[in-house]
């Protein structure tokens, strides 16, 4: 069939053409950016140059969409939800080139146009034309100024708007980054925000026994880590093609999750480690694998419990040869026989410290999310402490800064249960990395250039009789 006139027009650009598609696959199926992604590029043949230019505008429309959609409805003169919701993704695209990329002002609107004119005809192709236009009469700092709350009168709200965050997660760093003494200043929380909407470093464990950090950062080109003695981070490129994360001596796995996994091994106990560790939320196993390749090393084992039958899966590849036994399970009853001398609780939670991992993630949680997470922590960190044998150590963490999160559940636990919270700070060897109680450790993308995950370091004390007359 012959297409009409208007339509026969410039082919779309694949780049754009797939970014679109992944912001559509987001808004339409709750997809995740960072999987739909790799998928079309590999589908359509999208490399290179064409391929990071992709990458680029799908991951920063995602992260900047709730801030883009002010402004595409201050420009159109309506609220979004009036808009139809495929030419809106192809407006938050544009809307992103225009604002926050060096592509040109006519480049960007006119291929937005295109996009448009090939889906849904010449009106819309109208439309989006006069929306954009007015977009870009003015740059990213003016429309800041335009629709953001002055920074004198509401500084988290202006803060929240500039780095793209939604205001109440702008304010769970601001509290989580105060201290009882001290309001966070101006500009740590800048600096939070900012470095929480940069794209963040490919960091690689080297895992233990098998490479050293020095040996992986020599054939990959990368960089030793500055904590993790196993971390190596990535110039760029896809890790997947590295032939040590194919033979399996390497993994992504951000350097502040090695540090929770490393902290859990180097933790002193009360008595001999009879080598029987637990994981108790351990999909999709990223630190299972490190876990279990230092079980290797000291001759422990690790249980690894994981209720969902996919991730217990991806938990069975990732510790693959390791001493590492995978039990489908709810980790609330999980069947388990106590006696554990080293537990990890990696509670699932709201995510908000690995939020640049995974663009769409911001504009997806709700401060509703919270209230019934912090309920599941609190019951698996209870579970947990039952398993672990007096004068073992458990670790609970999360990679949320969350107050309720962190220092609400172990602050709750420890009353409930006469657990002890000991010193997690000489395990992880951070600088500035003290967390919102006495002991714990919190780190951040900005101090640290890790996710900003929490952990403490607990025991359950042994009774005075069993070490005996003194
Ligand atoms: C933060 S993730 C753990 C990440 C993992 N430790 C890693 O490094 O790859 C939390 C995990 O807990 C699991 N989970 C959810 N509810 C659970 C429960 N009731 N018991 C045990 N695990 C649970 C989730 O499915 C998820 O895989």
């Amino acid at each position: 069939m012959t297409r009409p006139a208007h339509l026969r027009d410039k082919p779309v650009d694949a780049a754009r053409a797939v970014a679109r598609d992944v912001l559509r696959a987001v808004r339409e199926r709750d997809s995740y950016a960072n999987l739909v992604l790799p998928r079309l590029l590999r589908e359509r043949h999208v490399t290179g140059r064409d391929a990071a230019f992709a990458t680029e505008l799908a991951y920063g429309t995602c992260r900047a969409a709730g801030v883009l959609d002010e402004v595409i409805a201050a420009a159109a003169r309506r609220p979004v939800a009036e808009i139809d919701p495929t030419l809106l993704d192809v407006l938050r695209l544009g809307t992103y080139q225009l604002l926050r990329t060096r592509v040109g002002s006519h480049a960007a609107v006119s291929t937005s146009v295109d996009l448009v004119r090939s889906e849904a005809g010449q009106g819309p192709a109208g439309f989006c034309n006069a929306v954009l236009r007015k977009v870009s009469q003015r740059d990213d700092d003016m429309w800041t100024d335009e629709l953001a709350p002055p920074i004198g009168e509401d500084l988290v709200g202006h803060l929240a708007f500039r780095y793209a965050h939604p205001r109440w997660i702008a304010e769970v760093f601001a509290d989580a980054l105060s201290t009882p003494q001290r309001r966070v200043g101006a500009g740590e929380l800048q600096a939070a925000l900012a470095a929480d909407d940069d794209r963040p470093a490919v960091h690689l464990v080297a895992r233990p026994g098998l490479i050293t950090a020095d040996e992986l950062a020599a054939v990959t080109g990368g960089e030793v880590g500055r904590w993790s003695p196993y971390c190596v981070y990535l110039p760029g490129g896809d890790p997947g093609e590295l032939e040590a994360v194919r033979e399996h001596m390497a993994g992504v796995q951000d350097e502040g999750s090695q540090l929770v996994a490393r902290a859990l091994s180097l933790a002193p106990l009360d008595g001999p480690d009879t080598g029987r560790w637990l994981d108790l939320c351990a999909g999709p196993g990223g630190k299972a694998a490190l876990l279990g390749a230092l079980a290797d090393i000291d001759l422990a084992h690790v249980d690894a419990v994981e209720p969902a039958e996919h991730r217990a899966d991806l938990i069975r590849q990732a510790t693959d040869g390791l001493p590492v036994t995978v039990h489908v399970a709810d980790g609330r009853d999980s069947g388990l026989t106590p006696g554990y001398d080293r537990i990890l609780v990696d509670a699932p939670c709201t995510g908000l410290g690995s939020l640049r991992r995974r663009p769409e993630a911001r504009w997806r949680r709700t401060p509703d999310d919270v209230a019934p997470l912090v309920t599941l922590q609190r019951e698996l960190l209870t579970a947990a402490l039952g398993l672990l044998r007096p004068g073992g150590a458990l670790i609970y963490s999360t990679c949320s800064p969350h107050p309720a999160e962190t220092r609400g559940v172990v602050e709750a636990v420890v009353a409930e249960t006469g657990a002890q919270l000991l010193d997690a700070r000489p395990l992880v060897g951070v600088e500035s990395g003290d967390g919102p109680l006495e002991g714990t450790v919190q780190l951040w993308p900005h101090r640290h250039g890790t996710d900003a995950m929490f952990l403490a370091l607990l025991t359950v004390p042994v009774p005075d009789s069993a070490h005996g007359p003194s």
